[in-house]
């Protein structure tokens, strides 16, 4: 994406190269996101002029919140430059940018602007009437369950022939007096370097995302049609449960939640849930690929949030403990129930919140120095606690940038923050380069220490440099 990213550092001069070359001024990434966006977010006006000249698509909306550059224009935030952005607005205005469309939460870009200005030239009054705000809150509060309300989703994965046929088979027949429902699905043809999603975007929370997005963000419609017709029917579930046969990252799955109105305003995710077989797995996450080549097994366990270590009856109590330490060396917070015949307390297994920010595990364990001994695939753990409060723009910054160089490698990040000026207690969990960020009602449990405890999973992490780094957003 070479594109976007001259658009972000407002390099003209690469931009006219590719402009000259024949590039498409409309290309987008895999979540819809134009130059036009990344130029408008970050107040690049000289840009923006090029971009349009070359007869660039005005009024595209990204996939992600049904964004137009418009809508990215308008935005009050600290990033970038604040007046260019301003100007940007006039200039899509002049160009024939429309100013009506809505995005997916149903607001216009107005909505997003208190500036006088950016609103008359959006065609709104200077000041938001009473109604504006109120309406477009009543339209989603009517759309969107609050989390609690919503059914939760646990997407099962796990290496062929790991118990995860046998564990639906469990929850469907077994008297738990819980309603399940199932889907299945053969995900074998995912893009594996697809990538992400949160679940639940409520006001009070906030989106870390690359401004130019991942690459390759897929929407399934499949799984959006099995959605909207559970939705349709008048039955209230405990769970809904996805079982990925053969699928290395469930991003694309995940993804589908947060971009999707109608999926993600009923359903959340709960949790990544990894089938494990306790006699074979060794020797799959031993399999050396070839270069670039992903090991799914690794992959599966590194994006979970409990893991079955299934079959546990064919195995000695020393083969058990080299599997749970390979585990725990890929993925260190992941909680490990050993199962047999994939038999477990569902109440352990499904509900949990994973993907909350209202019931986030909180206190789960943090490794407390970097591990040093990755795994040979290179995927590992990293944790880091700070002793100290962050500085909420530096962090913000750290981790713009992490995410931009490392989103693919980056397969899940979870964390508790503390910032200065602030007594909230902050959560934040991702999968990729999207974050899900807010504080939780809850607070600081009493007696808790209130320090930075964040964990990070992916493939070839640079331990230093994200102790560096983090070390580096204390005020
Ligand atoms: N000994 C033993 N066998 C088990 C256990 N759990 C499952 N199995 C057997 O392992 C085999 C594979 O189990 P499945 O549930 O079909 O595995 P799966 O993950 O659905 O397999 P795929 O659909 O091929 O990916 C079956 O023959 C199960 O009966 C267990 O805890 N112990």
């Amino acid at each position: 994406m070479e594109l976007l990213s001259a658009c972000q550092r407002g390099d003209e001069e690469t931009l006219r190269k590719l402009l000259q070359e024949g590039k498409d001024p409309s290309e987008a990434n895999g979540v819809g996101q134009t130059g036009l966006h990344v130029a408008a977010l970050w107040g690049r006006p000289a840009i923006l002029d090029m971009l349009i000249k070359a007869g660039a698509n005005l009024n595209a909306a990204n996939s992600f919140s049904g964004a137009t550059p418009l809508h990215c224009a308008a935005q009050e935030n600290e990033r970038g430059d604040g007046r260019g952005r301003i100007e940007c607005v006039l200039k899509l205005i002049a160009a024939g940018a429309d100013p009506s469309i809505r995005d997916m939460r149903g607001r216009k870009p107005a909505f997003y602007s208190r500036n006088a200005d950016v609103r008359a030239a959006l065609g709104a009054p200077p000041e938001p009437e009473e109604d504006e705000e109120e309406d477009e809150e009543e339209e989603d509060d009517e759309e969107f369950l609050p989390d609690s309300e919503k059914t939760p989703v646990t997407i099962v994965t796990g290496f062929l022939g790991a118990g995860k046929t046998t564990l639906i088979n469990y929850i469907l027949h077994e008297r738990h007096g819980k309603k399940i429902a199932v889907v299945e699905n053969e995900f074998g043809a995912v893009d594996i370097d697809s990538s992400l999603v949160t679940a639940n975007l409520q006001a009070k929370e906030d989106v870390i995302s690359m401004d130019n997005g991942c690459v390759c963000c897929t929407v399934r419609g499949d799984l959006v049609k099995a959605f909207k017709s559970l939705a349709e029917r008048n039955e209230k579930y405990d769970a809904v449960i996805i079982e990925t046969t053969g699928m290395a990252d469930p991003a694309p799955v995940a993804f589908t939640f947060n971009t999707q109105r109608e999926v993600g305003a009923k359903f959340r995710i709960d949790a990544i849930l990894c089938l494990v077989d306790a006699k074979h797995i060794q020797q799959h996450l031993d399999d050396v690929r070839e270069a670039g080549v992903i090991n799914e097994a690794v992959n599966q366990i590194a994006f979970a949030d409990k893991i079955l270590l299934n079959k546990i009856d064919l195995v000695s109590q020393e083969e058990k403990s080299t599997v749970r330490r390979s585990i725990k060396s890929i993925n260190a917070t992941a909680q490990i129930i050993e199962t047999e015949r994939s038999r477990a307390n569902l109440d352990l297994l499904l509900g949990i919140g994973s993907f909350s920010l209202e019931s986030h595990d909180h206190d789960g364990p943090t490794p407390k120095k970097p591990k040093r001994s990755a795994h040979l695939s290179g995927v590992s753990s990293v944790g880091v606690e700070i002793d100290g409060e962050l500085d909420e723009q530096k962090f913000n910054i750290f981790m713009t940038k992490l995410l931009q160089e490392k989103a693919r490698d980056l397969y899940r990040s979870k964390g508790v923050l503390k910032f200065h000026g602030s007594d909230d207690k902050f959560v934040f969990h991702g999968v990729h380069e999207q974050i899900a960020f807010g504080p939780v009602e809850d607070g600081w449990n009493e007696g808790e220490k209130k320090k930075v405890k964040v964990v990070f999973i992916g493939r070839n992490l640079d331990k230093e440099a994200l102790h560096k780094g983090l070390e580096a957003c204390k005020v």
